[in-house]
């Protein structure tokens, strides 16, 4: 984490204020809240929905933390504490990552997309973890705030950074890109989250794209090559970074062979070597997430044999995937975390094709900031499931129904149930499983849908 003193972080962040008697009080690390305060942190107070964290200065120091930041124009700063007076307490975070980042001797790899990110960046981690003193990403910390955050929590002695970077309108990757200065980017899909806001997927790619904006002249982009929006692009790219693509098919640099879909993850071979691979994470979806890495592991130069030994020790951030037991004996996949079309496609396809259960239940909930079109995306999900490999269709939210109208299409009706509330779902659920089952459940993050996997367990 960041270790300076206060008269460095003045300078940093390029303001004159008179730090007397405090200028040589060194702060290591930072944090915006006073709750979670460790002793010698530099407290961000940010104004929120619910409060302003200007109100919490003194209670921070007193907690521990060596110093604050104090927006200008919040009276009444406390003058008799080590507080540094910014025009805007985000802008002073991110300047302050920014002056950082480029203090640092490390190489930086971004990761955006529509889906995958973060389990994407949890398999980088531990690719390159094999060679390299690595940090990245905790949780989802992907945006305008949490991305800063993340800098300022590495070590002088990390050797990589795994940036996740998010977004949900235009302009955002392209800060958050030149602000980390990546050495190697990802772009692991092109989804239809935050559609709403980008207007067209079309819209989605530009955004993602800008990634590159930041990326080292020398870097290295990987994208997801079986995309046409993103190969259209690439095809008259004229920049002077390497450029590698994954995917499904044999146009790719990097591409899977002789997959097996195991009970809990795939087995599968790549193109450019004879390595058998072990992914203990389901889904085929996954084993693109694991090309990208890899192709960014090749190029710091991790070889096929040690990415062997690190792909099977890929865990995931909770949520993405996860394997789980129910009271009654069943097995559930908790993929609540978060859901748009793309990805709800892809977790069907993989309880699909999940071998050795006798029924195969989908709980979905409704999939948020899709735009005009919501009802149209819910409605065809319903229409895609395959009535041979899935037994059961429960929906949860308002446009749960309208998937349940299209599983209604090729389910028969007893096999299909729409709720509202999620307390008589799960009591219905029950009447369904046994030790003989799995339930795959999924839902945008703001449906909460872990409440009914916690219902089950
Ligand atoms: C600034 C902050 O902390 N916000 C979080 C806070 O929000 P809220 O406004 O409710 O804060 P409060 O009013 O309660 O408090 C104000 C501040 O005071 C501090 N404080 C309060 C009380 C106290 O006793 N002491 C205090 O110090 C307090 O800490 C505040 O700083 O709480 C919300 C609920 O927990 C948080 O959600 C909110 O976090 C915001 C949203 C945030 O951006 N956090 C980042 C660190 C982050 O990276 N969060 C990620 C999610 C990022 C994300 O959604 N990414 C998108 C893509 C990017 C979209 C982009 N356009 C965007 O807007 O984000 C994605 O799809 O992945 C995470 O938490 O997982
Ligand atoms: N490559 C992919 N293609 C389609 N769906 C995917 C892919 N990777 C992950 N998913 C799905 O997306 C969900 C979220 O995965 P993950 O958290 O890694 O993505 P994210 O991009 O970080 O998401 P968010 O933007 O919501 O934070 C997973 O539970 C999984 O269902
Ligand atoms: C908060 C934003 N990053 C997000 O995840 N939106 C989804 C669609 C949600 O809120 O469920």
């Amino acid at each position: 984490m960041i270790k300076r003193t206060l008269n460095d972080i003045a300078e940093m962040i390029q303001i004159e204020n008179d730090l007397s008697p405090y200028g040589k009080k060194e702060i290591q690390g930072v944090s915006i809240n006073s709750r979670e305060i460790t002793p010698g942190q530099l407290f961000i107070p940010f104004k929120g929905e619910r409060t302003d964290g200007h109100q919490y200065v003194s209670d921070a120091i007193e907690k521990g933390a060596a110093a604050a930041f104090w927006q200008e124009d919040v009276p009444n700063p406390p003058t008799h504490l080590p507080i540094i007076i910014v025009k805007d307490t985000l802008t002073a975070l991110q300047e302050l990552a920014r002056a950082y980042r480029n203090q640092l001797s490390i190489k930086v790899v971004g990761i955006t997309g529509s889906n995958g990110k973060t389990t994407t960046k949890d398999m980088m981690a531990n690719l390159l973890a094999l060679k390299y003193k690595v940090q990245k990403t905790e949780g989802n910390y992907n945006n305008h705030i949490g991305l800063p955050l993340t800098i300022l929590a590495l070590e002088e002695r990390t050797e990589v950074a795994v940036l996740e970077m998010g977004m949900s309108g235009k302009g955002e990757i392209d800060f958050l890109t030149k602000l980390a200065r990546p050495d190697a980017t990802i772009i692991t899909n092109i989804g239809e989250s935050h559609l709403q806001d980008l207007g067209s997927r079309e819209g989605i790619a530009e955004a993602k794209l800008e990634i590159i904006n930041g990326l080292k002249s020398d870097g290295l982009m990987v994208y997801m090559g079986d995309e046409p929006l993103l190969r259209n692009y690439f095809d008259s790219y004229e920049g002077q970074a390497t450029v590698k693509t994954f995917g499904r098919t044999e146009q790719n640099d990097l591409y899977p062979v002789n997959i097996q879909q195991l009970d809990n993850g795939s087995k599968f071979q790549v193109n450019a070597s004879e390595v058998e691979f072990t992914l203990p994470i389901l889904g085929m979806h996954n084993v693109l997430n694991a090309l990208s890495a890899m192709i960014v592991a090749q190029h710091f130069n991790v070889s096929f044999a040690e990415m062997e030994a690190g792909l099977v020790k890929v865990r995931l951030t909770n949520m993405r995937m996860e394997i789980l037991q129910g009271q009654n004996g069943e097995k559930i996949i908790n993929d609540a975390y978060n859901a748009s079309p793309t990805s709800t496609q892809a977790s069907i396809e993989l309880l699909a094709n999940l071998p050795g259960y006798k029924k195969k239940i989908l709980v979905l909930g409704d999939m948020l900031e899709l735009g005009a079109d919501e009802e149209r995306f819910h409605e065809e999900i319903g229409l895609s499931i395959c009535a041979e490999n899935i037994d059961a269709v429960f929906t949860y939210g308002r446009l749960g129904h309208l998937i349940a109208k299209g599983a209604k299409e090729v389910l028969s009706e007893d096999r299909v149930f729409a709720f509202d509330e999620k307390a008589p779902l799960i009591e219905e659920l029950k009447k369904h499983v046994n030790d003989e089952t799995i339930v795959l459940v999924k839902a945008s993050r703001g449906m909460k849908l872990e409440e009914v996997v916690e219902g089950l367990q």
